[in-house]
């Protein structure tokens, strides 16, 4: 085990997906999984570039989505159990609401001043997260809207490109802490996808996943069927309770730019996801497909909660994820919107 050992939380779409793009790009991977052994290669399917959804061209210094990425890379799968170092770095990619558990799980094995990272769409995990992290660890938040589709044990679809961006969500306490950082970030991935001020980011991709999440999952359609009507319509009266959510004062210190959460910024970001995701079935639709606890809470709950007016459309949204009984009820009431 080197520094440059990166400690993958998370077997699924993800966490397969950014194995082997750290593996493919000399990164040691330790891939940390809970209940199937992905075993010690991962296979790489891209519809991405075979469906031109992605970059033609190799271009190793782009892993926000367009590179194109080895068909097989090595990484070591493990369990907890196994786990006998302490690590400087830890990509944890399991749902937001595992995130918590996740890092509880392995924080004995996490440095004092390590890089925690995280790849989970959904927002106010993270402040729960907080709290548990030792005092010299630095929290950093990723937003990615690259598409990854779980094939099985040890196989991941990337179906679509999308960027990727990582920002710090809480400073260090320590301020020497930058400098035991700097090795691994400019000779990995991550550096070249810093931004300022990532929460802006995670408001934005909220928006996406409020969108897309729930309609490709509650209609059982890929992401790309959301440009397609009655559910064009459905998407853009979201997008329009979204983006006058978004106006409102609590959300507003998170926001630098307030122009980006305009009804046409946010709509165009959402046709553009769906478009360059279009093959890909939502994790969301993963979710509900599969019987699995859903990521609706951290993402339609949020927004809810963070609102000052009701928001409608993204409450009906909530429950019919939340209630099969009522499911159909509330699709019917939402498409009577959309077709109105
Ligand atoms: N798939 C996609 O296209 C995209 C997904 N995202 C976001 O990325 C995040 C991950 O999504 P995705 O990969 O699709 O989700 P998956 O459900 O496919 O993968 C999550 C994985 O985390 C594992 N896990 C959870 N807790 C632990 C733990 N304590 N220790 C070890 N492993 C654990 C789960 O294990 P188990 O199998 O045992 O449940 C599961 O394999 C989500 O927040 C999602 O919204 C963002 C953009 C695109
Ligand atoms: C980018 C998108 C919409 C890709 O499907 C996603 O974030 C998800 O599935 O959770």
């Amino acid at each position: 085990m080197t520094q440059n050992t990166c400690l993958i939380i998370g077997a699924g779409a993800v966490g397969l997906l950014w194995s082997a793009k750290l593996a493919s790009r000399n990164t040691d991977v330790h891939l940390l999984y809970r209940s199937h052994n992905p075993g010690n290669h991962i296979h790489i399917e891209d519809d991405a570039s075979e469906a031109g959804l992605g970059d033609d061209a190799r271009d190793i210094d782009d892993l926000s989505g367009n590179a194109i990425l080895d068909p097989v890379t090595k990484v070591k799968s493990l369990t907890v159990d196994e786990l006998d170092h302490k690590y400087d770095n830890i990509l944890i990619c399991t749902k937001s609401f595992d995130l918590v558990d996740a890092y509880q799980s392995i924080r004995e094995f996490t440095k004092k001043n390590a890089n925690i990272w995280t790849l989970c769409n959904g927002m106010g995990m993270h402040d729960e997260l907080l709290p548990h992290l030792k005092s010299g660890q630095k929290l950093w938040a990723g937003v990615t809207s690259e598409g990854a589709l779980k094939i099985n044990h040890n196989t991941v679809k990337r179906t679509g490109s999308g960027d990727t961006f990582f920002g710090i969500y809480k400073p260090s306490d320590k301020s020497n802490d930058v400098e035991t950082t700097q090795p691994f970030l400019e000779d990995t991935i991550f550096h070249s996808l810093l931004v300022p001020n990532i929460t802006h980011r995670m408001l934005e991709k909220l928006a996406v996943n409020c969108v897309i999440n729930p309609i490709t999952a509650l209609f059982e359609i890929r992401n790309g069927e959301v440009l397609d009507e009655p559910y064009k319509s459905l998407a853009e009266q979201c997008t329009k309770e979204l983006a006058d959510c978004y106006l409102e004062a609590p959300l507003q210190p998170l926001i630098s730019n307030a122009a980006s959460f305009s009804f046409f910024n946010l709509v165009n970001r959402v046709y553009t996801v769906a478009q360059l995701t279009r093959l890909n079935h939502s994790s969301m639709h993963e979710d509900l497909k599969f019987g699995r606890k859903t990521e609706i809470e951290n993402i339609s709950g949020y927004m809810i909660k963070q609102a000052t007016n009701n928001l409608p459309l993204q409450s009906t949204l909530l429950h019919a994820i939340l209630s099969p009984t009522k499911r159909e009820q509330h699709k019917k009431a939402l498409l009577e919107i959309a077709t109105s």
